[in-house]
Order: structure tokens, then sequence, then C-alpha cells
């Protein structure tokens, strides 16, 4: 496969700076530019999985009813999974065990002609994983509401348990081959879940609220466990970049996954994370002022409003929703502008949502309190200046309202996108009205020609009120137009499309890098190639390809086995096994010198066919420029330090805070830019270890002084981190190279782990050579 190479080219005066950035980056560029992939869902059956369906099995008078859900996931999605002819599975909305028998399969019947597979939970499941642990502890940390997070075992065991049952739901309806997109918090644990029963299963999740900052999530008990879930996907999308960002240091800090450029290789699949603002179903909102029913409903509403100003405000009844802040807003603006006393109406719509939990009956009798107090502080005969309404509207009533409103004041305190401050702006079909919109919205990131208003600023909100009542109407169509033509281009289906051919791009560099990968034909092959030859070089990597990585490099000694395994093959005539690493001399010394190893110290400078010589003349009086320097970071960089060898200075990074650490890593790199050229040093950037060495020094032309010598016909090489590309570099087209991990190399093979690294020399060690010697 092409690698970009990434290597700095020498100084104009022939000297090297041996810069050497980590291989893969420029590898997803690559990528993105020459891959050509079908679109999957054009070929696959896609299946929806939410908690909500689009419709709600609900009890009205006695008997039950399907209606709408509310919320933005439902209304969103709603619009389009029919023209994808995908098949949604969701929870129907009601107790198990209040819908029995001839009931529930009326019902079943009724959304299965809808598309949607239902999901029957019990009563104390609803209880604890709906209003448990989804509604009281997911949603308020994410939220940015830790004071109002539960944290129980017994929520958590339940929302463990309906992941599973969504497992076994998504399971019957579901084959292997078919496109599974899961949606939002309820289900985050659901992509794992079904990873592991569908291996190769096409994954995606999208998260609908926002993925809180490190500092937020690290609060949960079971943070590394929802991470794991999650990382069950091939692809994973959010609203916008912050969310990409806080999940990608949430990853990296809590289960040690490295990320470049949103790939992210966990359990030796890569994982595409990337951000995907949900769009809404323009045209509908657009086309809607034309629609007859609405027409008369506008009308009627100009009839009570008459010429007073209307706000409007619409939600679900949600404490992140901040309509308590916005209510005490307008109670300010009316007492700061007297003048605008009975020419205004706030009309309130709140969305009955989560009834049954505790945080939101106490925001309904507040919110109920506050708007008597408003209207009771400043209302007239004739006149109400807070129209309260808790129910949800029609679709003809939302838009009416939305194409009377002059002003929309949405002011949520986080919200992960909020669709209704799109809907409003699409459904100004005359370009007039302003939106104040929070800047902790999602939507807020697209929707800049709006007010944009920090939430707990009171005053802030008074005067955005103000401007907005008296904005100029070529001010209004201005911003208008500019976002209206943003929604129209990025709708709902561009959404969805977007996140489809993502998807499919994440798969098929799966499938590249699954060609490469060391199945056990290839195994098959490279043992019998090894019996067969006469002469086999063996060239190995020892950190991260025998041995596992250690917080302190010392620890990570050679165990019995692994010498056990190696002296066996230097005793096979015609073996020459070479470990090359970036240890110093005296400790390959200590751990192999008994051992009829050819050995290669600190990446190529010292070697030892029988006795350590250097490889060229070196200088190290440099050290004295550069330990400064990178005492200065370890300073800076808590839990890292310096390594000092004969010709190279180490820093190690692997047990300091890993943003903290990247961070550092990329500032340290750019402080030795500027040194390094004067002393003809290179800059190796390893596996959480940045070494200061010689230029021009490196495995692969240590490595030569073997490759070189002997005409072999069997070579086996093996490393793991990009330091091994320059062993890699230097073999013939035929010789049997290995990357250990699933990451791009110059390596033919890629190989899952040290165990089977291991266990491959073991089998090698063992075999019997049958022919003369
Ligand atoms: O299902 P409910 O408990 O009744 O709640 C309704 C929905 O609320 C949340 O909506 C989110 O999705 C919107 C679309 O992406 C987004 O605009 C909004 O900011 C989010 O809060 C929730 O995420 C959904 O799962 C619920 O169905
Ligand atoms: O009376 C109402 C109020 C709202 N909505 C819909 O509910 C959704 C709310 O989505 P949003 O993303 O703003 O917030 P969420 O409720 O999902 O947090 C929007 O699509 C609205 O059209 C509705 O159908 N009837």
């Amino acid at each position: 496969m092409p690698v970009l190479s990434c290597h700095r080219a020498g100084l104009p005066d022939g000297r090297q700076v041996g810069f050497y950035p980590k291989i893969n980056r420029g590898f997803w560029v690559f990528l993105s530019l020459f891959i050509k992939y079908d679109n999957l869902k054009d070929v696959n059956k896609l299946v929806f999985v939410s908690n909500r369906l689009p419709f709600t099995i609900v009890k009205r008078k006695g008997s039950f009813h399907l209606q709408p859900s509310a919320g933005g996931l439902a209304t969103g999605l709603s619009s389009f999974y029919k023209a994808y002819q995908a098949i949604w599975v969701g929870w129907s909305g009601v107790a198990k065990e209040k819908i029995k028998g001839s009931e529930r399969e009326k019902f079943e019947k009724r959304l299965k002609a809808e598309n949607c597979y239902p999901v029957f939970l019990s009563q104390s499941d609803i209880e604890n994983f709906y209003h448990g642990f989804c509604n009281k502890t997911i949603w308020p940390l994410f939220h940015y509401f830790p004071l109002y997070t539960v944290h129980s075992k017994r929520l958590w065991e339940a929302y463990k348990r309906v992941n599973e049952i969504f497992c076994d739901e998504v399971a019957k309806v579901a084959q292997e081959d078919d496109i599974i997109w899961i949606h939002d918090y309820h289900l985050m644990l659901l992509p794992q879940f079904l990873r592991d029963r569908f291996p190769e299963a096409t994954i995606a999740f999208f998260l609908h609220i926002p993925f809180p900052s490190f500092e937020i999530f690290r609060l949960l008990p079971w943070r590394r466990e929802i991470l794991r879930g999650l990382l069950g996907a091939d692809l994973i999308g959010f609203h916008t970049y912050d969310y990409v960002r806080h999940f990608l240091e949430s990853a990296s800090s809590l289960i040690g996954c490295e990320h470049s450029f949103g790939h992210i290789t966990a359990e030796n699949r890569v994982i595409r994370v990337d951000a995907f603002p949900m769009g809404i179903d323009y045209q509908r909102f657009a086309r809607a002022a034309k629609n007859p029913k609405v027409k008369q409903e506008i009308q009627r509403i100009r009839h009570i409003v008459k010429t007073r100003n209307m706000v409007l405000s619409v939600d679900r009844l949600d404490y992140t929703k901040g309509i308590p802040q916005r209510l005490e807003a307008f109670d300010l603006f009316l007492e700061k502008n007297p003048k605008y006393k009975e020419k205004i109406t706030l009309v309130l719509v709140a969305v009955p949502s989560r009834t049954n939990v505790e945080q939101y009956k106490l925001l309904k009798a507040e919110l109920d309190e506050l708007v008597g107090k408003i209207n009771g502080k400043h209302g007239t005969i004739g006149w109400i200046p807070v129209w309260y309404l808790y129910r949800c509207l029609s679709f003809t009533s939302l838009v009416a309202l939305y194409n009377i409103a002059d002003v929309a004041l949405i002011t949520p305190l986080r919200d992960g996108m909020n669709l209704i401050a799109k809907e409003f702006i699409a459904s100004k079909m005359d370009d007039r009205g302003v939106l104040i919109l929070s800047e902790m919205a999602g939507a807020a990131k697209e929707l800049g020609e709006a007010i944009i208003i920090n939430p707990n600023n009171k005053e802030r909100i008074v005067n955005a009120l103000k401007e907005a009542l008296e904005m100029k109407e070529e001010e209004q169509i201005e911003r208008n137009k500019i976002m209206r033509r943003r929604l129209q281009r990025y709708n709902v289906v561009r959404w969805a499309n977007d996140f489809m051919d993502r998807l499919s791009y994440v798969k098929k560099i799966q499938q590249e890098l699954l060609v490469r990968k060391f199945t056990p034909v290839i195994k098959e092959n490279l043992i019998r190639d090894y019996l067969k030859a006469d002469k086999r070089l063996i060239l190995l990597d020892y950190d991260g390809t025998l041995i596992s990585f250690a917080e302190k490099p010392e620890r990570a000694s050679p165990d019995a086995q692994i010498l056990k395994t190696l002296e066996m093959l230097t005793k096979i005539p015609g073996n020459k096994v070479v470990i090359i690493s970036g240890r110093d001399k005296e400790t390959l010394e200590k751990w192999f010198g008994h051992l009829k190893l050819g050995l290669i110290a600190e990446h190529g400078v010292w070697v030892r066919e029988k006795e350590w010589e250097m490889l060229e003349p070196l200088r190290n009086d440099w050290k004295e420029e550069i330990r400064p320097i990178l005492e200065l970071y370890v300073d800076r960089t808590p839990g890292s330090f310096i390594e000092e060898k004969e010709f190279s200075l180490v820093w190690h990074y692997r047990k300091a805070d890993p943003e903290l650490a990247q961070l550092r890593a990329r500032e340290l790199r750019d402080a030795l830019l500027h040194i390094t050229g004067n002393f003809n040093l290179g800059v190796l950037e390893g596996n959480k270890v940045m070494e200061v060495k010689n230029a021009g020094i490196n495995k692969g032309k240590a490595a030569l002084k073997w490759v070189s010598k002997e005409k072999w016909d069997f070579i086996l090489a093996i490393g793991d981190d990009w330091t091994d590309e320059d062993v890699f570099s230097i073999l013939p087209p035929w010789a049997y190279s290995i990357k250990v991990g699933l990451s791009p190399s110059k390596a033919r093979f890629n190989i899952g782990s040290l165990y089977e690294v291991r266990s491959l020399l073991k089998t090698l060690g063992e075999k019997e050579i049958s022919h003369e010697q």
C-alpha cells in the first residue's frame, strides 16, 4: 500500500535535520484522496436503532393510541427514514405489562406497516433505564449539570440490561451485512454488544446530545465502559467539533486510545470519529406557509395577537433549555422597557417531557409560578404578557407560530443541537424575523448570523431582545438569507448522506488494512519458506514487539519464555537472530549478552556482532545544549522523564497526561527544530518517546550490516513503531516484514498483537529444520 514519506529533506548545506513525523499522519489524508467506494446505503439495508420510535404508544381516555414522538431525534430522522427504506427499532413508549395479547399485536402490526419494530420494556426497566440512568445520570451529566446527576449501581445495571435487550431485538431483524445506525445516549453500550455478536457488521453511532468535556465526563463511575461500548462502532458522529474533541480527549485519557486525524485504532479496528451537524427537512418548513391549513392558522393567531410584537419560545420542558432564566430576562426587559408594555407577547410553548423525573416536576412547578408572577406583575386587563402553552403542538400550529413570530428567543443552557432554531429560520418565507440563540446550543456553530447570547447573562438577553425588536428589516433579511441558504444546502438528507459516505469510507479503510493482515495462510507460507531456507535472518524489535510496554522502561525486562524462544532460534543452524532496539547497550548486554544474538542498541548507534562497536564515529558534546531544553519539558509535563544514553537523549512521556503530553510533544518538536540543525541531530518520535540523536543513524542503516552481509534466502523483520520503518524499508521485497498493530506501515503485513509475534517465533524455534545444513 502506498504510504506518504514524511521525512524532512536535508539542509541546503547537506546537513540532515532528521525530523520524522509519525507515518500515519499523511496516510489518512492520502487515503481520503484516493479511496473510491460505493455508498453503503445504496447496497445494504439500513437499520435505525434509537430509544424513541417516530411514533409512541400512549394511553388516552382509557385506550391506546399511536402519536408522533416529540423531540428533535424523532422529528429529524422521521422525515427521511422511509426514503432510505430503513427499518427502525425502538422503544414502544408503553410498559409491556400494560399492553398485552391481541392489543399489543395490533400495535405491532400498525408500527410494522411504518417499518417500525417496537421494543417492549417492563415498567421497572422503564423506571430504572429511561427515567433512571438515561435521564437522571447521562442526560444531566452530559449537559453539565453534575449536581443533578444520580450515580446508582442499580440504574447502571438496568442500563446494561436494556442495551442487551435492544441487542437481542436488533439481532431479530438485522443481518450481518446490514448497516446498523444507532442513535443517542440511551444506547451507548449497544455498539460493542452488537460487535461481539456480529464482528463483521457495519455499525455506526450518532450522539444527539453534547459530549461533555473530559473534566465532566470523568465524573461518571462507568466512564470506561461507556467509551468501550461506543468504540464497538465503525463511525462515531457528533453534532460539533467541540464534542468530537471532548470524546477523543476522554478516549485517550481514560482508555489510552491514541487518535490521529479523527481516526482511532482500537482492538485492531480503525474507527472514525467526526462531526455531522444535523440538519432539518428544510423544504417542509419553507413551503409550510403556502399550506391552506397553515395559512388559516396564521390568520387565526394574528387576529388574537393583533399588532403586538410576538416573541416565541418553544422547547420540551427541560432544565437544560434555560426556560426560567429566559422568563426572568423577559421580566427584566419589561421593567427596563416600559414602552413595550401591552405591545409585546411572549408565547411560551413548553412540551411535557420526562414527567416522572423529579427535576422535571420541580421545573414545571417553578415555571407555573414564574409565569403567574410575571403576568400578575405586568399584565393589564386585555394584555397577558406571557401566553403559556404546556402541550405538544401540531406541525400546523407550530409553523404558524414560527411564521408570525418577530423574534425567536432560544436560550438553552446546553443543547446538543436545537432544531427549533433551524426550523424557525427555515419557515421565514419573507426572510423577516430575528433569532436570538444561546451560544451553548450546537446550532450556534452554524447560525452565526443570529444574535448569539450567553444564556446566563440576563442583561445580555434583555439587550438582545431590544436589539431584535428594533432591528431594521434590511438587516433581518440579510442575516436570514445567509442562514436559510445554509440550512437549505445542509439539510437532514445531506446530513445523513454525509454520515453514510463517511461510514463507507471507514469500512473501505478497514478493508485495505485487512488485506495486509497476517493471516493463518500467510503464517503457513512463512513457516514453509523458513523451513525450506538454508540461511535465515530474523530481525526483531524489542519493546512493543517481544515485550509489552511498562510505565518505567527498566521494568519491561525479558521474561523466561521469550528468552527460551530466542535461545531456541539462535541454536538452529543457519539462523541469525538480531535484536534491534532503542535501548542502551548496557541494558541489552545485561539481558541478552549470554545469547548468540546480534544486537543493535540506541536505534543503530551501537552494534554487536561479536564485540560492541559504533556504527560510525559520533559526537555527544551536543547533549549539554539539548539536556536543559528537555529538562524544561520534564518540569512542564508531570510524569515525563529523561533517559540518557551515550549518544542520545530521550524524553519519555508514557506516564504523563496523554493530552498534555501530546501538546508538549508538539511544542518540544518545534523547539528542537530550531537547534538540532546546528548539531546535525535528528529527532525520532517513537511510542510515547522523543529521542534526540545524531542524524543519519537509524535502525535500518544498522540492520544493513547483517542484511547485506550474506545471501539470505529467508528474512523476517518484526517491529511495532515507526522507528522500525527504517528496517522495513531496506529489506528486499520478498522478505517477510511485519508490523505489530493495525496501522499503516512499510511492512508487508500487520499482525494483531505481540502475543501473536511470540507465538510465531515459538513455532519457528520449535520447528525441525529437516534438510541438511
Ligand atoms: O425521547 P425523549 O426523552 O422524550 O426526549 C426527546 C429527545 O430529546 C433529545 O433531543 C436531542 O436531539 C436533537 C436532534 O439531534 C437535538 O437537536 C437536541 O439538542 C437534543 O437534545 C434526545 O437526544 C433525544 O434522544 C430524545 O428523543
Ligand atoms: O409543540 C411542539 C414543539 C416542538 N416540536 C418539535 O420538537 C423538536 C424539538 O427538537 P430540538 O432539537 O429543538 O430539541 P429536543 O427536544 O430534541 O431536545 C423540533 O423538531 C420541533 O419541531 C413539535 O413537534 N411540537
